[in-house]
């Protein structure tokens, strides 16, 4: 969300947004309603003006005059009922219409319709070659018997997924690793849950928008967040924070849940895109300060990217584009892992920037200077998220026998094996 002000300051600016985030949002009927509300608060305003200069005259004037006046005082206060229903309805529609519209890109972010606009930045690691026909993740998980899909598919249905044996042992160790990596940066670690009140989906931006992605509990004011990120910016809503406490680092580790709506006939084998995963999330709050804010940008960036190459996982970098940022993003760069099977670089994680945008939907500030409460600035992205991530790992480090190399770094995590399978 914007300040009210600012876009009645800036509707151009706002327009430029709208249409390059592919954003389906009229803003001139948001100013009109803007208008309109503030001309009803403005007779409600005279109204009561009226009302209290006539309330005072009273006890004044004669008995004869009073009659009359105290008819016009009723007379004033059916006027400010009548108008309540307007003025409350005119008051719902804006906020619904504000929480609607996108932030600002920053200058430079590549404007863009899909993901095919998105912007290589670079590439790191040297892409595996294999002197065998090397397997898919799928081929590798049934060779070890370590997914037993036709089962899990009968008791969960369609993008479930079970790991068994070294396999279950490998997605424990790998979000160990991310959240151990991520502590020793100094980043909290958090255990969160994904049952989330919905007003939590409105503040990180999920919602208005992104219904149909998230699971609802029957009978329940309780939804399934699909990412950590939900619960955590939630966590200081409606607070003020003392500024000695920022920044405030989290690395949250959750369940994620994902009805994937829309995603139908996509990646529905094996395990790119599954209803239920795990996350490792890195989310940040920070000062109203942009410089600051880019710079823990390129941190939550380089953590990422530390973590995948620890993983020994060749990858690269992709600036979003305008219409694959989301509304709330002034800056979003994706990270994708290189999958041999497919020849594809695929997404492993999301790294965006929001400025005030989330914080204001959230009530999250803190007390700058001069004791002025100011609206923070919130960042996210993926350490890790399995099982999505063991999709590259099992293909890159697989082995001419059928095992999987453990890097160096995971072994310690994973009882010092250097190989499984
Ligand atoms: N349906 C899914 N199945 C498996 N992994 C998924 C699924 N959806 C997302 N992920 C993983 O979660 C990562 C982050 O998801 S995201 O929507 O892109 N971004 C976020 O959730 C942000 N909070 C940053 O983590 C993705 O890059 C991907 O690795």
């Amino acid at each position: 969300m914007l300040d009210l002000k600012f876009i009645r300051d800036n509707p151009g600016l706002i327009k430029h947004a709208i249409q390059v985030k592919r954003i389906g949002l009229d803003l001139d009927e948001l100013l009109q309603v803007d208008r309109e509300l503030l001309e009803l608060k403005q007779r409600v305003e005279a109204l009561q003006a009226e009302r209290n200069a006539n309330a005072k005259a009273v006890p004044k004037v004669s008995k004869e005059e009073k009659p009359a006046l105290i008819e016009k005082g009723k007379a004033l206060g059916e006027e400010l009922k009548e108008l309540e229903p307007a003025l409350r309805a005119h008051e719902d529609a804006l906020k619904q219409l504000l929480l609607r519209v996108p932030n600002i890109p920053l200058a430079g972010v590549p404007e863009g319709v899909d993901d095919a606009d998105n912007v290589e930045l670079r590439r790191e690691g040297e892409l595996p070659t294999f002197d065998f026909t090397p397997l898919d993740h799928v081929a590798l998980l049934d060779k070890h018997h370590w997914a037993d899909a036709e089962r899990v598919a009968r008791v969960s249905g369609s993008r479930s997924y079970l790991l068994k044996g070294e396999a279950a042992l490998l997605e424990q160790a790998i979000l160990t690793f991310a959240l151990t990596y991520l502590a020793d940066k100094d980043f909290t670690p958090l255990s969160t849950t994904a049952l989330v009140r919905p007003e939590t989906l409105v503040a990180t931006g999920h919602f208005p928008g992104g219904e149909d992605q998230v699971y609802k509990i029957e009978g329940l004011d309780l939804m399934l967040a699909g990412t950590a990120e939900v619960p955590v910016n939630s966590l200081y809503a409606g607070e003020i924070l003392p500024e000695e406490d920022l920044p405030i680092r989290f690395a949250a580790i959750s369940a994620a849940f994902r009805s994937e709506a829309g995603s139908a006939g996509r990646d529905v084998r094996g395990l790119i895109r599954v209803h239920e995963f795990r996350k490792v999330e890195q989310y940040v709050i920070c000062r109203a300060d942009q410089e600051e804010a880019l710079q823990w940008f390129d941190t939550l960036l380089a953590n990422a990217e530390g973590i995948l190459q620890a993983l020994e996982l060749p990858y690269r970098v992709v600036q979003n584009c305008t219409g694959d940022m989301g509304a709330g993003k002034a800056l979003m760069y994706d990270i994708e892992a290189w999958v041999p099977s497919e020849q594809l670089y695929r997404e492993t994680h999301s790294c965006s920037y929001l400025g005030d945008w989330q914080a204001r939907r959230t009530g999250l500030r803190y007390k700058g200077e001069g004791g002025k409460p100011h609206f923070a600035h919130t960042l996210n992205n993926t350490g890790i998220a399995v099982p999505r991530v063991l999709v590259p790992f099992l293909e890159n480090h697989q082995q001419a026998d059928g095992r999987i190399r453990i890097p160096a770094a995971l072994q310690p995590f994973m009882g010092g094996k250097a190989f499984i399978g």
